[in-house]
């Protein structure tokens, strides 16, 4: 965070560090606009900042894919779905290329704006994250069904047939206030301060073109034994991720995740479809259920996370196996049997979270941000269809909050976030 030596560069003060990982674009050999001593590096007529190699605990912002959906789960999410006020797929555009730098330096550890010197003017960064470091920030960001529909933005043509809104499932209690967004942003990190630090200056910077429509902060917690992350729990204290797509498989990531070419609009050939849903447990309830009843919920032993009837976390999941009077040793109506009856899989990457107190009950007002990405959202509703109204779990739970949106691919260095949305063809 700290700035070291400032150089005036014709009409605009940088510092050394940021002059050194602007003209990383150069090396790089990407078209630019206005080079080295002509000005300040310019792309899309906005400023270039690099991945800084330098930081610590540092995510990469530019890549064949964005970050946060393969990339290591963190601690922390703030996650925020936003209206859009702007009026014209110009000032649209303009806003996403305007995020593209300010999210390359605030996942880069570094402040959004250089300090400022006159002191009768806010600050350009809101501050607080001064000191601390990148904290394995990764910022995704995501359009919803609703963006396509504003006739002012003109992009009708480029909806994806399967970006439109989650059907309604059995037993859905959604609530307006945890529903839907034009524009989604994911911040997860290694620290609650970062993530929630990331969404809030890129809403700032964007005062009165976008507007908060609901968030949701989350926390994750991993135990970590001989030297390696576990498996988190959630607040059933179940293990909660042990069967997902394995993120360094390849093959496994473009089958589930992303997005191929010919799959679905051309703009979205490398993205991934995020399902966002909060759901709130019923921890009153949970808490008076025998430890049997809760492993019966899922299908897999509490404290070693082992289908049931075996002894460790990663053993295979057999849902067909039988006792010897025919009966399913892993219950047919656990969440875990009806999920997998299923010929569809998804990459889970959930937070729990707890805010405060149900108005109407006074219970806690406390749950999973489940959050999955998947290449077709069928995959996800195919899932959540099978659980319907049959998965044991129905007793504990209630779908609060829903969305739907289309992550764009990854952006490579000289472009800007959902470049390939805005072009013509
Ligand atoms: C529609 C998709 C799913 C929703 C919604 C969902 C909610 C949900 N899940 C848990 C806790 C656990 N889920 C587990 C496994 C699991 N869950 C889904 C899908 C949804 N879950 C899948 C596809 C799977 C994997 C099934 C498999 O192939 O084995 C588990 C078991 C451990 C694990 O594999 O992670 C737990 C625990 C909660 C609490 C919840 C909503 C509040
Ligand atoms: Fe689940």
């Amino acid at each position: 965070m700290t700035e070291t030596k400032e150089e005036k560069i014709y009409d605009k003060k940088i510092s050394r560090r940021q002059m050194l990982k602007m003209t990383g674009l150069g090396a790089a050999g990407v078209a630019i606009g206005a080079t080295g001593f002509g000005g300040v590096i310019k792309t899309f007529g906005m400023d270039f900042f690099d991945d800084d190699s330098t930081t610590t605990n540092k995510v990469n912002f530019y890549g064949q894919h964005q970050s946060g959906i393969a990339t290591d789960v963190q601690t922390n999410i703030y996650f925020a779905s936003l209206n859009v006020l702007v009026t014209s797929k110009q000032e649209l555009q303009e806003l996403f290329k305007m995020w593209t730098p300010l999210a390359v330096r605030l996942m880069n550890g570094d402040m959004i704006g250089d300090p400022t010197t006159n002191g009768m003017m806010p600050p350009k960064d809101t501050g607080e994250v001064k000191g601390l470091d990148a904290a394995n920030l990764s910022i995704t960001f995501g359009v919803g069904p609703s963006l396509f529909e504003k006739k002012e933005f003109g992009l009708a043509s480029k909806k994806p047939n399967e970006l439109k809104d989650l059907p309604h499932f059995p037993k859905d209690q959604l609530d307006a206030a945890y529903t839907g967004g034009d524009i989604c942003i994911q911040a997860c990190a290694d620290d609650p301060q970062v993530a929630f630090h990331a969404v809030r200056n890129l809403v700032r910077a964007a005062s009165g073109k976008v507007s908060l429509k609901w968030s949701q902060a989350g926390f994750n917690a991993f135990p970590v034994s001989k030297g390696k992350k576990q498996t988190p729990r959630n607040l059933f204290a179940f293990k909660d991720g042990t069967e997902n797509p394995t993120t360094s498989n390849k093959k496994d990531m473009n089958d589930v995740v992303w997005v191929q070419s010919g799959e679905s609009k051309g703009w979205m050939t490398g993205g991934s479809y995020l399902v966002a849903r909060r759901i709130q447990l019923h921890l009153e309830t949970w808490d008076r259920t025998s430890l049997k009843e809760q492993e019966n919920t899922f299908g897999r032993h509490r404290d070693s996370g082992a289908p049931i009837g075996k002894k460790d976390e990663f053993e295979a999941m057999d849902i067909d196996r039988k006792d010897d009077n025919g009966n399913y040793v892993v219950p047919e109506t656990s969440h875990v049997f009806l999920a997998k009856s299923v010929d569809a899989r998804i990459l889970r990457r959930s937070y729990s979270y707890s805010s405060g107190v149900m108005d109407a009950t006074g219970s806690y007002d406390a749950g999973l941000l489940f959050v999955s990405f998947q290449k077709n959202p069928d995959q996800f509703i195919k899932i959540q269809n099978s659980l319907g109204r049959l998965d044991k779990m129905n007793e504990y739970i209630t779908h609060r909050g829903s969305a739907l949106f289309a992550c764009f691919p990854g952006i490579q260095k000289g472009s800007y976030i959902g470049e390939a949305l805005f072009k013509t063809l």
